[in-house]
């Protein structure tokens, strides 16, 4: 596969009168040809400077930036026909239709006229394209604003934040939007935090926390890394949860007490827990891997997992991955 976007080492410092704070701490992220992408992470982890530098909206600190094998922001001009963004929402005239705006833009833009009605199409607003914009629900405005970045027939389609603010129904369209776009051959990159959509949206994901890469891969190969790792863990009726707990938390396990059950979260070798808890004579009846979905993972891995009795602040967010695990 060839990597349409590629950034390395991306460092954005910002410097106010409170100080200086490191939006981007060496960023890296791949992303393939063809694939829809997600790009994850928790509220001020970078995802939108990473989206402006790359644009070249922002000036990096350090780091390098390839679009279609061009460096950017050097090549950008060389580039920027073949990519389309989304990152701030834009504002349309409520008045016009959607037509006059998609019309509008491609005469400003020097896009054959032709392509309006293909994006309408594409986007399924064709019916409703001679209606003025005002009277468009939220999803169909979304729908609008890729259509215009689709304008110039892009490789490479870039959107901040598409789902937000839309309902089930809204998010589902714009899933579908973005696979038949992909099955066009288009590479989509998409930024977003709601979690059990991009599992059944992307094909492969990034997530950052704090500035840095904390995983990436398909979707499947970050759940099956990530997500294994835990255990549920259920004793003979009778025996004390708690003591065999304890046992094992000592040793270093991250354990969940349940009504009737405990988990331990960091069981790379849940031989381990078999084991700790015989030489107590406690006895395992049961052993499960406990099945982890995006959200999972993404909390696990950003370190914005609710902490008990406390409100997490948004700097708190954990620089470090927590591969690896207790009992390996
Ligand atoms: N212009 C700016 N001046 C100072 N700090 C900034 C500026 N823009 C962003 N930041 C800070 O940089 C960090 C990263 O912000 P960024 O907007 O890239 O995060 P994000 O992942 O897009 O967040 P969200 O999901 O909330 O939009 C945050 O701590 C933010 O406060």
């Amino acid at each position: 596969m060839t990597a349409v976007l590629e950034i390395s080492g991306l460092r954005k410092t910002y410097r106010s009168r409170k100080g200086v704070r490191k939006a981007l701490d060496g960023f890296d992220m791949v992303v393939e040809a063809g694939q829809v992408h997600g790009f994850l992470g928790p509220n001020g982890s970078g995802k939108t400077t990473t989206l402006r530098t790359l644009l070249g909206l922002i000036k990096p600190n350090d780091g390098r930036m390839a679009i279609l094998g061009r460096e950017v922001p050097r090549l950008l001009p060389e580039v920027a026909g073949q990519v389309g963004a989304i990152v701030e929402s834009p504002q349309f005239f409520g008045n016009f239709t959607a037509e006059t705006t998609l019309s509008l833009l491609a005469d400003a833009g020097g896009v054959n006229p032709h392509r309006v009605p293909a994006v309408l199409e594409l986007v399924g607003l064709r019916d409703r394209s001679k209606e003025r914009v005002k009277t468009y629900s939220l999803g169909m405005k979304q729908r609008l604003a890729v259509a215009s970045a689709l304008l110039k027939e892009p490789k490479l389609l870039i959107l901040d934040e598409p789902a937000n603010g839309l309902d089930p129904g809204g998010i589902r369209e714009m899933r579908t939007l973005m696979r038949t776009l992909s099955e066009s051959g288009m590479t989509v990159l998409l930024s977003s935090h709601i979690l059990g959509e991009i599992q059944l949206i992307c094909d492969s994901v990034t997530i950052i926390a704090a500035g840095r890469r904390v995983t990436s891969g398909s979707v499947s190969s970050v759940l099956a890394t990530h997500a294994s790792a835990t255990v549920k863990v259920r004793l003979e009726p009778g025996v004390d949860l708690a003591g065999a707990a304890a046992v094992l938390r000592a040793a270093g396990a991250a354990v969940t007490l349940e009504k009737d059950h405990f988990t331990v979260g960091n069981a790379s070798n849940p031989a381990q827990i078999t084991k700790l808890l015989a030489e107590k004579q406690i006895y395992v009846a049961e052993l499960t891997p406990v099945s982890a979905d995006l959200e999972d993972v993404f909390l696990e891995l950003t370190g914005t997992a609710p902490v008990d009795g406390a409100n997490r602040q948004v700097d708190q967010v954990a620089a470090t991955t927590t591969q690896g695990g207790w009992g390996q």
